[in-house]
């Protein structure tokens, strides 16, 4: 599809917004949903913004909630190819889909033991991380508190979202 001007998307019937933006924070168009409220954007950081400030002001169980919905990397879903085609290309683009069998052992334990202590998948920006700094990540976030580490998520989650609205959006185009 190209990219869309910041116009376009301020002229988008509510249904449209949704089946573009509505993967944008994965599996969560109400984030989408809650953001149409802010049209008419003045640009893309403007819509970014929007997400962001809707992210941070969920209580700390809604954001619980966001990363609830992330798949995990290099999980059943990702062998199975069942991810959402966003999260492919990205797990891809960190090279996940090719580690040895060491580097899945080590992930698929290391998810295991995160998901176990904070009840929610690790979740962070594929397309800014190799698969070794995806590991390394992964082992030190896991000495977080719960608290920070629903801070750090949903900041990887903001990463993810800008960088999807990228993929939609004209960065150039303002109103
Ligand atoms: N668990 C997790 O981080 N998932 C993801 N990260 C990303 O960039 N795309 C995803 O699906």
């Amino acid at each position: 599809m190209p990219l869309l001007s910041i116009a376009e998307v301020n002229q988008l019937p509510f249904e449209e917004f949704i089946q573009i933006f509505g993967n944008v924070v994965e599996h969560c168009s109400l984030c989408a949903a809650a953001v149409w409220r802010n049209c008419p954007f003045s640009n893309i950081q403007n819509l970014s913004s929007a997400f962001n400030e809707f992210m941070d002001n969920l209580p700390m169980i809604g954001k619980e909630g966001i990363l609830r919905l992330h798949p995990d990397l290099a999980g059943r879903l990702a062998m199975a190819g069942a991810l959402t085609q966003e999260s492919t290309k990205e797990q891809a683009s960190a090279g996940l889909g090719n580690m040895s069998t060491d580097e899945r052992e080590k992930m698929s334990r290391l998810n295991s033991q995160y998901k176990e202590k904070f009840g929610f998948p690790f979740v962070i920006c594929a397309r800014q991380n190799k698969k070794e700094a995806i590991l390394k990540g992964l082992e030190e976030r896991l000495n977080n508190s719960m608290d920070q580490e629903t801070l750090t998520g949903v900041d990887e989650v903001k990463k993810i979202c800008y960088l999807r609205l990228l993929d939609i959006v004209d960065k150039n185009s303002k109103l």
